[in-house]
């Protein structure tokens, strides 16, 4: 039977990602359209998969096992479900479908109410903001503010760095919802630290008192102020019936330590309130900072997304919420691996969810469906609450079901991972073997020479006959991987990292990425990479209208007239991420990002990679490595307490101050544990991703598997179980529709074919670069400008070609005409996006008198008709954008000379 509103809570390898798929399909053959069927995972890389799974399971779905859990799902024949089989896999095939990471999710959301955030939509985003660029403008924007002393204030206070303050504030930002029940008092701690003092002269009297006062007791109460009496440890104590103080004894002495501790316990939490105070008053100017910046960048972190997002659908009346969800089109909807969504993203898909399970308005056949695993929550510190999946549980009235058959791995696996954490996890639950899983084999080995045991079990392993694509080694960190990667490498063993397996990075895709640049950006030095990157001598490429085709047929018209689909899947993959990008610019701008990875088959080698980046994967060999360094102490300054999803309260990490404030040692407490389940997770992650043989390489002391007491030893008979090596399959050649590249109406289309050699083109853009590095058209910013230069394109460039780019641009700054031109406020290769277009321009000057200027630098007096009209369109677009006066010019850059040439 369908249950509408369905939740799977259950362990690693149950099939949760199974039922998943088997959901999304049920719900195609129920009659769904597969374009309101919105399917969010937690990384692109699980996206991807889920679609191929899609795919995968309609093609065969006679065979799989996948068709009788349809059935059942959807009520219906097996018989009945195959007959309609071709029709919804062309169905699928041909939708727009929804499968994408919930950042994808809310960055098209953004997008469509851009304006509301003074973004223009074609925002890009990123991981995280620029670090350094972030904090310049902040600093900057704290001196504006006048706040500079509240900063050093904060920074000596808590005696720590800027770039700590940095980190804290970025919290609240990320938090500041979250907080904003919160009150921060500040007051002065005067008049507690007085009070303590006070105390401390009347425990100085008794001592003074005392005939057996030993001199170390007369020391021990000596305090010339507030913090040295802070400092002392007898503070912290429970009575001053010990030590030296024992002879001195009588119980007024406790009292006063009592008074003590109260004024001390006082003063601490007068100093947090004091510091969350400053801190709530600087991350407004963060926030702007930051704001300030990604609008004049238009690139986002995923984070601003997310809170833009909540903030914009928090604005707008129901209304305009309501046409979002309208246009969206979203009936049903499914979360992967919900253990690891933030409150704030739920706070976001909450008014979706609940619209579409109150069976009411536009989704009155609307599903909703999410699973996860708390055992497998690893993302606390992005904002991951595990209490979260019981709270959308309990508020949304969802049916949870369990899973308790491992489908994954071998018996000596399930058993030996059911035997470590049954007594470590809470509500831990055995899982069952399949009957057909009964090998397996499970080693656990201790040796401080790591690396070294590493090699011998991969060499071990590869002996026994293990395909080298089937042996996974999880490590701790992505340093720990590169150590492990150099080692393996040294004993002739191939390695794959995440970046070599990433899709981008393999060569017949990274051609066609430099033939959509060249299509685009019209830069020579694309067209001579994809050339060089497909083995062929440099010819013309001709043109293409993007307004007039889809994406997609561009990379299929490349693939097939260069004929670069031998039998290659990388680009399959590609073709099917293309798909996914609303247009070119998306494409261009967001493809670094794009993390899904190469074909598989035409990748080999040992995979190795964190744990983190091992959720939801599975591998035949998994090898789990203990930490190669010793791990840093997690002392984070703020503790951040929640009950269930809501945060309660927030303390200041305070050295001792738990032995005198009970509230805050629970608040520690809670944290600590907290931290120990982030841990027992991650291995939980680790161990649940082997298939057959689980090896565990431990160190002696210091181990990350402290906490689990492991025993060494092995269960079960190591094996590889030998596949098939794969036939390499016959690969049709794919036929391509033959597409209508549209007229070159664009007046750059016009552009001239003629090659210029690439040396000319390098020293163009490094000539550009050091023109576009220069803060301020000055000699001592050309000789900033130039060392930038120098990094990124130096290696490329002769000495001589040095020197003549700096003689170029230090003759243009001592051109008056060229200063008189940019009197204003300029804009460095500022973005225009003008019919469908996105071109630089080199600089755009907002001139003191009010008007526009737009200046395009040239290197050479080489095709001058041609850079007229370059610029004429770059004015008309400046006008019709700014509806303002617009003035343009070339300014030839030239060996000899400077030459200005107005534009008309
Ligand atoms: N009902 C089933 N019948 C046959 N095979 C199954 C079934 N359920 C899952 N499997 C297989 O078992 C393996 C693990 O399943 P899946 O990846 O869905 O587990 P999971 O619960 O999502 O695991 P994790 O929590 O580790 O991500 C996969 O290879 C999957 O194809």
């Amino acid at each position: 039977m369908f249950i509408n509103n369905l939740a799977y809570e259950a362990s690693a390898g149950s099939g949760k990602t199974f039922m998943l798929v088997v959901r999304y399909l049920s719900l195609l053959f129920k009659g769904a359209e597969p374009s309101k069927v919105l399917a969010l995972t937690f990384t692109n890389k699980a996206a991807s998969e889920m679609s191929e799974r899609i795919i995968e399971t309609l093609e065969d779905l006679d065979s799989r096992t996948e068709l009788s859990e349809i059935a059942k799902e959807c009520g219906m024949d097996e018989d009945d479900i195959l007959a309609q089989r071709s029709k919804i896999l062309a169905e699928f095939l041909n939708a727009h479908t929804k499968i994408m990471t919930i950042d994808s999710f809310f960055t098209q959301i953004l997008r469509k109410f851009s304006l509301y955030a003074s973004l223009m939509p074609d925002f890009t985003t990123a991981n995280a903001q620029h670090e350094v660029k972030l904090m310049s403008r902040f600093l900057k924007e704290v001196s504006v503010a006048n706040k500079r002393s509240t900063l050093i204030n904060l920074s000596l206070e808590s005696s720590k760095r800027v770039s700590d303050i940095f980190a804290l504030l970025d919290d609240f930002y990320l938090k500041k919802e979250e907080l904003s029940h919160l009150k921060f008092n500040k007051t002065s701690t005067k008049e507690l630290e007085q009070e303590a003092m006070e105390v401390l002269g009347t425990l100085q009297s008794i001592i003074a008192n005392c005939k057996g006062a030993s001199p170390t007791l007369q020391k021990a109460v000596v305090a010339q102020n507030f913090d040295e009496l802070k400092a002392k440890t007898w503070v912290y104590k429970e009575s001053l019936n010990y030590w030296v103080f024992k002879k001195c004894f009588i119980p007024e002495m406790d009292m006063t330590l009592q008074k003590i501790q109260d004024a001390v316990k006082a003063q601490i939490k007068v100093k947090e309130q004091n510091f969350f105070s400053a801190l709530n008053e600087l991350v407004d100017i963060y926030k702007k900072a930051k704001k300030a910046l990604y609008i004049d960048e238009s690139e986002l972190s995923f984070s601003d997304v997310t809170l833009l997002v909540y903030e914009i659908l928090n604005r707008l009346d129901e209304s305009e919420f309501l046409y979002f969800r309208l246009d969206a089109t979203i009936e049903h909807m499914l979360l992967d691996e919900f253990q690891d969504t933030s409150v704030l993203q739920y706070e976001i898909l909450k008014p979706l969810i609940q619209e579409i399970t109150s069976g009411e308005g536009i989704c009155s056949e609307g599903s909703f469906f999410f699973v996860g695993d708390v055992k497998q929550s690893i993302y606390r510190f992005r904002g991951g609450v595990s209490a979260l999946f019981g709270e959308v549980v309990k508020e949304n009235r969802t049916e949870v079901k369990k899973l308790v058959t491992n489908y994954r791995s071998q018996k000596e696996v399930i058993e030996f991972v059911n035997s470590v954490f049954i007594n470590k996890m809470k509500d831990y639950t055995p899982q069952l073997v399949r009957k057909e899983a009964q090998g397996g084999y499970v080693e656990v080995i201790v040796n401080d020479e790591l690396l070294e045991e590493l090699a011998t079990q991969v060499k071990r392993l590869i002996t026994l006959g293990a395909d080298v694509n089937d042996i996974a080694i999880l490590c701790a960190t992505n340093s720990d991987g590169q150590a492990i990667k150099n080692a393996l490498e040294e004993e002739n063993i191939e390695v794959v990292t995440e970046t070599t397996t990433k899709l981008i990075n393999q060569r017949s895709v990274k051609a066609v990425l430099e033939y959509l640049k060249y299509l685009y950006f019209r830069e020579d030095i694309y067209k001579h990479n994809f050339f060089a990157l497909i083995d062929k001598d440099v010819s013309p490429i001709r043109y293409v209208d993007f307004s007039g085709v889809t994406l997609v047929d561009v990379v299929k018209k490349c693939i097939d007239e260069y004929k670069l689909f031998h039998d290659d899947f990388h680009l399959i993959r590609f073709l099917s991420a293309v798909a996914n990008y609303a247009d070119i610019e998306a494409l261009l701008f967001e493809y670094e990002r794009l993390d899904t990875s190469a074909a598989a088959a035409d990748i080999s080698g040992v995979r190795v990679l964190t744990v983190h980046k091992s959720k939801g994967l599975e591998y035949e060999h998994v090898i789990v490595m203990d930490r190669l360094k010793k791990a840093p102490a997690a002392r984070d300054a703020i503790i951040y307490n929640y009950d269930g999803i809501k945060l309660q309260n927030l303390y200041l990490r305070t050295k001792n101050r738990e032995l005198i404030d009970n509230d805050y040692a629970y608040a520690l407490a809670k944290e600590k544990e907290l931290m120990r389940d982030d841990s027992l997770n991650a291995l939980y992650v680790a161990f649940t991703r082997a298939r057959e043989n689980l090896i565990i390489i431990e160190k002696s002391k210091d181990s990350t598997f402290d906490l689990l007491d492991l025993q060494t030893g092995s269960f079960g008979e190591l094996r590889s179980t030998c596949k098939a090596k794969s036939v390499p399959q016959e690969h049709k050649k794919l036929s391509f529709e033959n597409i209508y590249y549209g007229t070159q109406s664009d007046l750059l289309a016009l552009e001239s074919q003629e090659q210029e050699d690439l040396q000319a083109i390098n020293f163009g853009i490094a000539l550009h670069y050091t023109l576009e590095m220069m803060h301020e058209f000055t000699q001592e910013a050309l000789q900033c400008a130039k060392n930038m230069m120098l990094n990124k394109y130096g290696f490329m460039l002769e000495e001589s070609e040095i020197d003549d780019i700096v003689q170029r641009i230090s003759r243009l700054v001592d051109s008056e005409e060229f200063l008189n031109l940019t009197q204003g406020t300029c804009y460095r290769e500022k973005a225009l996006r003008y019919k469908n277009n996105l071109r630089y321009l080199d600089l755009l000057v907002k001139k003191d008198d009010g008007k526009w200027c737009v200046i395009d630098y040239k290197s050479s007096l080489k095709y001058t008709q041609h850079h007229i009209k370059q610029v004429r369109y770059y004015i008309k677009a400046v006008q019709e954008i700014t509806d303002e006066a617009v003035e343009g010019y070339i300014c030839y850059i030239l060996e000899d000379a400077i030459k200005t040439v107005k534009v008309l």
